[in-house]
């Protein structure tokens, strides 16, 4: 079976990254992640990642470059992660989350990020010039 990717947007505006607290589902609210969400069919992750950013928060993003690593979510989903720049618009949690911070380097382990979540944030610390 192949596997869904979820993109994950590692959004990065002066010096900090963007991490999000979901609202629902319950087995995974006020945990954080990275905004995104699924890739429909047909569609690119890169695509995906501008929509879903739009959708959840409001904003125009230009993803940037893949993030290397890919991260068993549920099972048949998998996360990629991508980073982002803003273009336009000030995030807010429309849909999904219910709390948004920037976080610089020093902070990121201040949130309780999902479990799956924690060695794709690892990684994009490893890609990320502040
Ligand atoms: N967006 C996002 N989802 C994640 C991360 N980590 C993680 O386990 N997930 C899970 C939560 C969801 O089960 C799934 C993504 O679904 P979603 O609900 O955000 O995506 P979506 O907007 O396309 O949802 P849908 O209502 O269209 O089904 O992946 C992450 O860092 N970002």
């Amino acid at each position: 079976m192949t596997e869904r990717i979820v993109v994950g947007a590692a959004l990065l505006s002066g010096g900090r990254l963007l991490a999000a607290r979901r609202s629902a589902p319950p087995e995974l609210a006020g945990r954080w992640e990275l905004p995104g969400g699924k890739v429909e069919p047909g569609e690119t992750p890169e695509h995906a990642l501008v929509r879903e950013l739009r959708e959840e928060l409001g904003v125009t993003a230009e993803p940037g470059g893949r993030v290397p690593g890919e991260w068993s979510l549920k099972p048949g989903y998998v996360l990629q992660v991508w980073t982002a720049r803003l273009l336009a618009g000030t995030p807010e949690p429309l849909e999904d989350h219910d709390e948004l911070r920037w976080l610089t380097p020093g902070q990121i382990w201040d949130v309780d990020w999902l479990d799956q979540d924690v060695a794709a944030v690892k990684a994009v610390l490893g890609v990320w010039n502040t």
